[in-house]
């Protein structure tokens, strides 16, 4: 039986008496080893807790229990920062907590497996400081201030997307020439012929045109300096047999994971069925940005038969 510590029960009574004085509405409570479950339900008594876990082992036991929960399966070496994180964006995913919200984290975070952190989170705020210090980890040359902006761009069309419609668009920024190679044009270009100055995202009207645009098939090429190069234009990087993503991924997504493995480039993808944004860079999924603002819509679920 997994054991449930004085210092685990003494945290938990103190993440409620912080989360009553400051009026907070939930306890979040991520955990690195499993724990007794009957023994966190009497803990947290009535209080609104998710608990996330590190790994399937962690939460083992938690299907009996009236906790929702969150599995992160994130690599081991992830900061507790960036794990926090994931859990709060993955909490707010799927309404567990409203994006507004102020949470109580209960964590480890100086010794491992054991539960010695508590921090007072306020979402709004912490959400959207997100993306420039998360951009500052994918260690590029290509500037960061040009990634952010398509990333902003590209989270706008993942919340808006056009006249009510959902779009899904993709953007593969820096090392332009190498990325170019393994371009071929779907059809009509919407940049071609335009000058320079009339195809820096650095301008707002020349986003709007993006916006504009997005939904067409195919990739907008961007250079280092923010420069759309391209657009409409079909990736046919080489497959590389390593490369793995997240189940469900269609072919916009496995483009992206492909171009960046093929050059230095970092590839933005806005999947269509959600708005969600994703930053791939050397092949990898390295970002994901939840569209929490995107308005709902009511949809019959997909669902795949065993095969
Ligand atoms: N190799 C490619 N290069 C550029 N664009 C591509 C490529 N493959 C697919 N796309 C674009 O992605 C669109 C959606 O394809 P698909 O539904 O297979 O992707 P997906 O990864 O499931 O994305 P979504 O989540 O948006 O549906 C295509 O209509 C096309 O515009």
């Amino acid at each position: 039986m997994a054991k449930f510590s004085d210092q685990f029960q003494a945290f938990c009574d103190i993440a409620i008496g912080l989360k009553n004085a400051q009026k907070a509405d939930a306890i979040l409570l991520l955990l690195e080893r499993p724990t007794d479950f009957k023994q966190l339900e009497k803990a947290f008594a009535e209080e609104m807790v998710v608990v996330a876990g590190d790994t399937k082992a962690a939460l083992e036991g938690s299907g009996e229990s009236e906790f929702d929960t969150i599995l992160l399966n994130m690599p081991d070496e992830a900061p507790v920062y960036e794990r926090l994180t994931q859990a709060l964006l993955e909490a707010v995913a799927d309404e567990y907590f409203a994006e507004g919200a102020s949470v109580v984290a209960v964590y480890s975070g100086f010794e491992a497996g054991v539960i010695d952190s508590l921090s007072l989170i306020k979402l709004d705020e912490h959400l959207g400081r997100l993306t420039v210090r998360d951009l500052r980890q994918l260690k590029t040359k290509i500037p960061v201030e040009t990634i952010k902006l398509v990333v902003d761009l590209a989270v706008e069309i993942g919340r808006e997307g056009r006249e009510g419609k959902p779009v899904g668009s993709l953007f593969v920024v820096g090392d332009h020439r190498k990325t170019m190679s393994f371009c071929h044009p779907m059809g009509f270009d919407p940049v071609k012929g335009y000058n320079k100055a009339e195809r820096q995202l650095n301008d707002a009207k020349v986003r709007d045109g993006v916006k504009e645009i997005a939904q067409m098939d195919g990739a907008f090429i961007v250079s280092a300096d923010a420069t759309i190069i391209a657009s409409a234009q079909h990736l046919s990087a080489p497959n590389v047999p390593e490369l793995s993503l997240p189940k469900g991924m269609g072919a916009r997504h496995w483009a992206a994971a492909e171009i960046t493995a093929a050059t230095g480039a970092i590839a933005i993808a806005i999947s269509e069925s959600n708005g969600t944004v994703r930053v791939f860079q050397n092949g990898e999924v390295k970002l994901r940005i939840e569209p929490f603002r995107r308005a709902m819509k009511w949809k019959a679920f997909d669902t795949d038969s065993p095969s």
